[in-house]
């Protein structure tokens, strides 16, 4: 049975990148998908607005919706402090199986946390399954008419807590104006949006940081 495109690119970061290098495996994963094939990594442009973020953030305990192949889970995981964590949520099989081969690979795995199934089945088992308290940091990255209802779901769950950092890819391309509309009008969010471009081309898009203010 002929490969799928995102076990494509897991073998060409199993034979080119360096074991245990996080900043190789996500190097390699933008080599091939801007000069081979194109995939949905958040990729090295929003991944600095993404680090940037994280920085801000300095999480303890980090959530991240849309696992996909993993890069932004090295990506985020390579900059945690010792002892903080990442948890990140995918439901498709496929995906989850190539992402935790990425994550083992790069050597972040003590770092991340791979939970599988849906968003909205996972977020209300985060405190008693998990053992979370409050969430730091949350990337939503996943189906984006699912960035409103989580976003709503983190909350009622009262995963955030006051200055909980909150930053959602593709507010441009594909979009999510129903996420952009909400963060904004609500009284509970601080928002900032950040232009970029659509990884790999040259197409507008944007990230959005809306920080919770209790
Ligand atoms: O569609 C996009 N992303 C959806 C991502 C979806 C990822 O999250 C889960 S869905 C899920 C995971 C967890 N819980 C519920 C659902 C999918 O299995 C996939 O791994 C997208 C599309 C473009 N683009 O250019 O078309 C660019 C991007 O940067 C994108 O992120
Ligand atoms: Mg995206």
């Amino acid at each position: 049975m002929n490969q799928s495109k995102e076990q494509r690119i897991l073998n060409f970061v199993l034979q080119n990148a360096v074991r245990g290098d996080p900043c190789s495996v996500m190097d390699t994963i933008d080599k091939y998908c801007s000069q081979k094939e194109w995939a949905m990594n958040v990729g090295n442009e929003k991944g600095l607005i993404l680090d940037k973020t994280v920085e801000e953030a300095n999480p303890s305990v980090a959530l991240e919706l849309g696992t996909y192949c993993g890069y932004s889970a090295v990506r985020i995981s390579r900059l945690l402090k010792a002892g903080a964590r990442l948890l990140t949520v995918e439901f498709n099989p496929e995906f989850a199986a190539i992402a935790k081969q990425m994550i083992e690979f790069a050597g972040v795995q003590d770092k991340v946390k791979l939970l599988e199934g849906p968003s909205e089945e996972i977020i209300p088992q985060l405190k008693k399954k998990y053992e979370v308290d409050t969430l730091d940091f949350v990337f939503l990255d996943h189906w984006k008419d699912r960035y409103t209802p989580d976003t709503i779901l983190l909350q009622e769950c009262n995963l955030l807590r006051k200055g909980s950092i909150l930053l959602a890819d593709n507010i441009i391309f594909p979009g999510a104006p129903d996420f952009l509309n909400y963060v904004r009008k609500s009284p509970h969010f601080k928002c900032t949006n950040y232009p970029s471009h659509l990884e790999y081309m040259q197409v507008e898009d944007a990230m959005e940081k809306a920080v919770f203010l209790g």
